[in-house]
């Protein structure tokens, strides 16, 4: 078997300090969901730290030279709904031109199986590295529906990016997916019998749109 890409967390003080006010429950819908876009933005800067630069002759004001650019068109955001809509938001002003692709899963309340109820990708997405998003990595019954979606439909160069990682979640998509990179905010200690993450910050669909 291929050994599994390490998972990373991002460690830096900025972004531990926002997700513990993420993981309190007295943080308001409106805070959550503003700490969210702005943990996307400081994990935007690790999720994106090996894309492919090319380049582009402009003019400075002292000369022209040749300049490092990102190919923003050709880079896709997967947003696995609903929860992944609260990451894109910071990561499409990061890169604005990228490209997004929503993948509709909920989980099963019973069985915490994946269950499938949109998808909607660009095209042509074996040519274009795709960053799969959603806060939460709890039985990786999600991310792994989602990134077969993804390469049935061409990918081939995918990553993953969440907030919270359960360990039995990075076991499943590091087995099933040993080509996925993950990057994450933190590893949890463990699923609870509901299958939510410990500590966790609770149902993040919920807390991001104000639901029950
Ligand atoms: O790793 P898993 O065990 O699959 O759990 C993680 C999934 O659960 C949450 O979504 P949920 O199913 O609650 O849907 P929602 O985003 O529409 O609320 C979360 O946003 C992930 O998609
Ligand atoms: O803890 C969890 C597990 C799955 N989905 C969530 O939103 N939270
Ligand atoms: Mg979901």
């Amino acid at each position: 078997m291929k050994p599994s890409l390490p998972v990373t967390v991002v460690d830096h003080p900025l972004v531990q300090h926002k997700l513990t006010l993420l993981r309190d429950r007295n943080s308001s819908t409106a805070t959550f969901r503003q700490l969210v876009k702005e943990l996307a933005l400081l994990l935007g800067y690790e999720v994106t730290r090996d894309l492919p630069l090319t380049t582009a002759r402009i003019e400075t004001p002292v000369t022209s030279m040749e300049a490092p650019r990102l190919d923003g068109k050709k880079l896709v955001f997967a947003s696995v709904l609903r929860a992944g809509e609260g990451l894109i938001a910071g990561l499409s002003e990061l890169v604005p031109a990228a490209r997004i692709a929503h993948i509709g899963l909920y989980r099963d309340h019973d069985t915490l199986e994946a269950v499938q109820y949109y998808f909607k990708v660009p095209d042509n997405l074996a040519n274009r590295p795709v960053i799969v998003v959603d806060p939460m990595l709890a039985t990786g019954n999600s991310v792994c529906a989602a990134v077969d979606l993804l390469k049935k439909a061409g990918a081939c160069n995918i990553r993953f990016l969440c907030l919270l990682a359960a360990p039995e979640g990075i076991a499943q998509l590091q087995n099933r997916h040993p080509d996925v990179a993950i990057i994450t905010a933190a590893i949890d200690e463990r699923l609870n019998e509901h299958g939510y993450i410990v500590p966790g910050l609770g149902d993040a669909g919920d807390r991001m749109f104000g639901t029950r």
